[in-house]
């Protein structure tokens, strides 16, 4: 649905993106995660054509996207990160100002508006000015104006930040829900935890560049980190330590304020042998649990740093 070859765009000096190529597919979320300035707005407003690029190519629907091509405009919708709407205009009047943008006949919008609304959930809200909305709730009103005129490609650019927890998970279903009705989604975020549980593939951006692609579990199997186990331990000496680090499977052992954060290998599973070292030694332990690796386990052996500051 959409195919982005070696987009090269600078600011001056700045290169925001540095030959990004990536294809999304019709009928997936697409998640384009990367931490702040890594280019994620850059490259959505390129493949809009909202942004002139130095080099590269985008098409949309197979055709070459460009600022005038309005016959692809009309079926791609677009959430912008910075609430765009107008503040004089109630929720209701809003929503049908930006589907009108698309759909002229009345009564067909009339329609649509009430559906979008509907589907964010606004609809005790439809008289109400944009002042007196929550930020979640604002943030519900920025997407209905985009979907509104029912795209079958929508770009969501970070629509959680600074959302209330409610607000965000009624978002992510939402997300989904249009998504189940056959809309290709793409969804920029810096959340790792968000991208995991909507997007089918993921391409993950660093300095304007993919450093890595695929599904959440091709993503983690790139990398050489397995379990991870904590353990609260209340006292443990040197030579345990060290014996610890000797176990199979097991790459490294670190002992920091009392708790002991134990990572495994690939494919290896040593919940079992810790409780077992620790039961045999008699190291008195408390909570101990073990995580599977992360999107940020992903990108911290990639680039060495955290996805997250
Ligand atoms: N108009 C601009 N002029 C100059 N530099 C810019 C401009 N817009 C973005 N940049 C820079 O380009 C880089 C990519 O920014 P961009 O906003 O695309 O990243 P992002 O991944 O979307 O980050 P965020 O999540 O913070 O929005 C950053 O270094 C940013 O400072």
């Amino acid at each position: 649905m959409i195919h982005v070859k070696n987009l090269v765009k600078r600011y001056g000096e700045l290169v925001a993106l540095d030959h990004l190529s990536l294809d999304v597919r019709e009928g997936e979320i697409f998640g384009l995660l990367g931490p702040n300035g890594s280019g994620k707005s850059t490259a959505i407003n390129c493949i809009l054509s909202l942004l002139s690029f130095d080099k590269g190519e985008v098409e949309i629907f197979g055709k070459t996207m460009a600022p005038d091509a309005y016959d692809l405009k009309r079926k791609i919708g677009v959430v912008m990160q910075n609430v765009a709407v107008f503040e004089e205009l109630t929720v209701y009047e809003n929503i049908d100002y930006f589907c009108g943008l698309y759909i002229r006949n009345r009564e067909e919008r009339r329609h649509l508006v009430e559906e979008a609304i509907h589907f964010v959930e606004l609809d005790d809200f439809r008289k109400f000015y944009p002042k007196k909305l929550s930020g979640g709730l604002l943030r519900r009103l920025n997407i209905a104006c985009g979907i509104a005129h029912k795209p079958k490609l929508i770009f969501l650019d970070e629509p959680t930040v600074a959302v209330d927890p409610q607000s965000r998970n009624k978002i992510l279903e939402g997300i989904e829900r249009l998504n189940e009705q056959g809309v290709t989604i793409v969804y920029t975020s810096h959340y790792m935890e968000e991208v995991e549980q909507i997007c089918s593939r993921i391409v993950i951006m660093d300095k304007g560049r993919v450093i890595a692609s695929g599904t959440k579990e091709e993503l983690k199997a790139m990398i050489t980190l397995g379990e991870k186990i904590t353990v609260e331990v209340f006292s443990i000496n040197e030579e345990q330590l060290s014996q610890l680090r000797t176990l199979p499977g097991i790459v490294s052992v670190e002992h920091i304020d009392r708790q002991l954060y134990i990572k495994s290998g690939k494919g290896s599973n040593n919940l079992e042998i810790v409780l077992d070292f620790l039961k045999k030694r008699q190291i008195g332990f408390g909570r101990i649990y073990s995580e599977l690796p992360t999107l940020n386990d992903v990108f911290l052996e990639i680039t060495g740093k955290q996805l997250r500051d």
